[in-house]
């Protein structure tokens, strides 16, 4: 352990990074007096592109590869970071990013979309190592916790937010394949000695090409290899556009195109080119010449037709005019801007898609402006269920009550790319038809799947350290707020299977009297937890890693109106901490908010409670009596702040992301001020304390005096630093107690 304690706050992107402009000073301030060194390290998507090309960048261009060094440090016991939602590009965003690089001056190449030559294959590696989910995955050496503190619920019963009432005629509802999906064909091993496995695809006219091999395993972790049949898929989503059409209901996509950056894509272009089937086959060669790719959307080919004749520009979009008449509705991402579903894979994420449009009474949005029914298409079988059974329940029982709800916190197996999140670089499509085989170093065959050309094959592993570990947590969780915990868990899927067959093992290693644990398919886990919910009663869901995705998002969406209002906490399990704030994402439309209004809505209780989290565990790491007030006094501010409702408001003129900031501050100063743990804190947090008291309506002024007019930060992937800062720190006064406080 090294002798200075340090918090590692991460720079992102968007909102989120926004808003640290303007905290990040007030914690380094505040937490200057404990003597611990709060720095910083840069994972935003521009960072992340930018650490990938050092060669071609000039010596003040070039910068350090911080991701790479994070998940080395995530692997110690030192490992204390904050790490708030970056974006999980897709296509469309990375390719923004470059050329938004490119225009600042940065020597970049061009994405290669399909490489021609090696050295285009590596720029195009090279990229993609900041494409989709890139940061989480490595950060993750560990398992998650994720509740909302009971501050927070006192909070909502207190102030509930909106929920769309529910009508039990409700023609909302999922859509999922019945054959040919994952779900379907998965096969499943746990593996008995180390070794190394080799994937290959035989095909039909006997030659066979190798897709992977050398790929590690360890003993007693779970392997599983699953196939989508891409003429299946065509079928099903033809049949759905159809039985919207008929329904006359939104036709909608959910999918994980970010997170599940190699299959989703490709199963989003299937969507788009079924949809737009007619256009598309009327103008291929055209738009093949333009270098349309389904694949990134839609929206895709707006951008690339620019590069046609007007003419040809303008038959295309006329047909594509005349096509939404014969289709159904589509739900729309933003309306005025005839953005549609199927615009931007990134654009519907399903985590978070799919609890807006339940919390919205079940409907999404049309090109009308209006609500209406949807249907909700979520190809694959494995968890588009737990949807259904919460739109049933929501049909048949009314929308949810905030003030009355309980709570249903996740423990979520993710620890070293677990389950399908880590499938990236075991994901392919068959180029051709054959089988994909999985063998051992002794020939010895795991998986065998006939597949068509086109199809989508994905292998995933769970290793065994981190199951036991989230075994463990799933006991610690539920001894330590006495409440039931579920494995959702289907045994009639192969990998539950075998994992079944672990937990039922590992839980043996544990004092398990006198708690109620149990182990249900998701299905039937959703349909107690709603009606334990119902009753005001909380749940423990202990789930895989799409679950806890999945569920994170779903009940404090419901519960607390948003997931930014989260606890989330990743043990890691080398010791060291890793707190995530909120379970939510970098909220791009705050960004636009801000831009057009110098008003950011961005709400930072995730980062006020990962915060105190990190103080809190390293108070105990570094036995840091100052850190460990620092954390309480934290804490009690957060209840304040809670209380008094100073959560940034969605209106121009009122208090938004920094006047919260600013009470939050004041909040802090006064427990600090208040505590006699320490005489030195408060000592010195007392003269700020009455400072901040003071200045309270000259401070709140300045913040919200500015508001209303655009700002200009020279940059959406990478805005300048210090003009950013300039926006985001309009309080002189407010800069000047913080300077003081540093100074000391
Ligand atoms: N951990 C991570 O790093 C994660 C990253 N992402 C990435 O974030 C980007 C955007 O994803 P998207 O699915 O649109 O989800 P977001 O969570 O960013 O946005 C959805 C909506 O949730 C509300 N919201 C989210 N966070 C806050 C907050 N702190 N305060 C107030 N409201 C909040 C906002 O509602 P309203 O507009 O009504 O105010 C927002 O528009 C993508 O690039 C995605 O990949 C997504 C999830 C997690
Ligand atoms: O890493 C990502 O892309 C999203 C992460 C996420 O949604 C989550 O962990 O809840
Ligand atoms: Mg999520």
């Amino acid at each position: 352990m090294s002798n200075t304690p340090k918090i590692i706050y991460t720079l992102t992107d968007e909102a989120p990074a926004l808003a640290t402009h303007s905290l990040l000073p007030i914690i380094a301030a505040y937490t200057s007096t404990a003597g611990v060194s709060v720095e910083t390290r840069d994972i935003s998507l521009a960072g992340r592109i930018l650490a990938q090309f050092p060669d071609l960048l000039s010596d003040e261009q070039r910068i350090s590869d911080d991701l790479a060094e994070l998940g080395e440090l995530a692997k110690t016991p030192e490992a204390n970071i904050i790490k708030l939602p970056n974006i999980s590009a897709s296509g469309p965003q990375l390719k923004a990013a470059i050329k938004e690089l490119q225009s600042q001056g940065y020597p970049l190449p061009d994405y290669p979309d399909e490489p021609k030559n090696d050295g285009e294959k590596a720029i195009k590696a090279a990229f993609d190592k900041a494409k989709g989910s890139a940061v989480n995955p490595v950060l993750r050496e560990g398992n998650s916790d994720r509740r909302a503190p009971q501050s927070v619920k006192n909070y909502v019963r207190k102030y509930p937010h909106r929920m769309g009432e529910w009508s039990a005629d409700s023609q909302s509802h999922v859509a999922h394949m019945s054959e040919g999906d994952f779900y379907g064909s998965e096969q499943s091993a746990t593996i008995e000695k180390a070794g190394k496995l080799k994937i290959e695809l035989k095909q039909k006219d006997g030659t066979t090409s190798v897709l992977k091999e050398g790929l590690a395993v360890q003993e007693g972790e779970v392997v599983d290899a699953s196939r989508m049949s891409s003429r299946r898929l065509r079928n099903f989503i033809d049949s759905e556009i159809k039985d919207a059409k008929k329904r006359g209901v939104l036709f909608s996509l959910h999918l994980k195109a970010t997170m599940m950056k190699v299959s989703d894509p490709i199963m989003f272009g299937i969507v788009v080119e079924e949809f737009y089937k007619d256009v598309l086959e009327k103008h291929a060669d055209a738009l093949k010449l333009a270098g349309f790719s389904p694949n990134s959307g839609i929206g895709d080919l707006y951008s690339a037709i620019q590069s046609l004749p007007s003419e040809q520009q303008e038959a295309i979009t006329s047909d594509i005019d005349a096509l939404y008449k014969e289709r159904p509705p589509m739900a729309m991402v933003n309306s005025h801007k005839g953005i549609t579903n199927l615009h931007v894979p990134s654009d519907v994420i399903i985590d978070a898609s799919m609890p807006a449009m339940i919390r919205d009474s079940g409907k999404m949005w049309g090109a009308d402006d209006a609500l209406h029914d949807a249907k909700a298409v979520i190809p694959d079988r494995c968890y588009a269920g737990i949807y259904q059974v919460t739109i049933d329940d929501c049909k048949k029982n009314g929308a949810f009550d905030p003030t009355t709800m309980g709570s249903v916190p996740n423990v979520g197996l993710m620890a070293q790319k677990a389950e399908e999140y880590g499938s990236h670089d075991k994901t392919f499509q068959a180029a051709a038809d054959g089988t994909i085989v999985v063998t051992d170093e002794n020939g010895h065959q795991l998986f065998s799947h006939d597949v068509e050309a086109g199809d989508i094959w994905r292998m995933c592993q769970t290793k065994d350290a981190p199951i036991q570990d989230w075994v463990k947590l799933a006991v610690t969780r539920a001894r330590d707020s006495a409440t039931p915990a579920i494995f959702w868990l289907d045994a009639n899927r192969a990998h539950d299977a075998k994992l079944i067959e672990k937990v039922e093992t590992y839980l043996k290693d544990h004092d398990t009297s006198g708690l109620d644990i149990r182990i249900m398919s998701p299905e039937d886990a959703m349909r107690f937890s709603l009606e334990r919910t119902r009753k005001g009663e909380d749940t423990i869901s202990v789930t895989g890693n799409v679950l806890r995705d999945y569920l994170t998002d779903l009940f404090p969406i419901m519960e607390l109106g948003t997931s930014a209002k989260m606890l989330s906490i990743v043990p890691l399990m080398q010791g060291g901490g890793l707190f995530e704030t909120g379970a939510g994402g970098s909220a791009p439309k705050h960004v636009e908010q801000l831009l057009e209004q110098n008003h950011l809505r961005w709400d930072s209780l995730g980062e006020f409670l990962a915060l105190a989290a990190s103080l809190e565990h390293l108070a105990k790491a570094y036995d840091n009596a100052k850190a460990k007030v620092l954390a309480k006094t934290l804490d009690q501010a957060t209840g304040e702040f809670l209380n008094s409702n100073k959560s940034p408001s969605r209106k121009i003129g009122e208090i938004d992301n920094r006047g919260s900031h600013f009470y939050l501050s004041l909040y802090w100063a006064q427990a600090l001020a208040s505590q006699d743990e320490d005489a030195e804190l408060k000592e010195q947090f007392s003269e700020l304390a009455k400072s901040l008291e003071a200045d309270e309506d000259k401070v709140v002024k300045e913040l919200t005096e500015v508001q209303g007019k655009p700002v200009e930060i020279n940059g959406y992937y990478h805005p300048d630093y210090d003009l950013t800062s300039q926006v985001m720190r309009p309080s002189a006064t407010l800069n000047a107690a913080l300077d003081a406080l540093m100074k000391r």
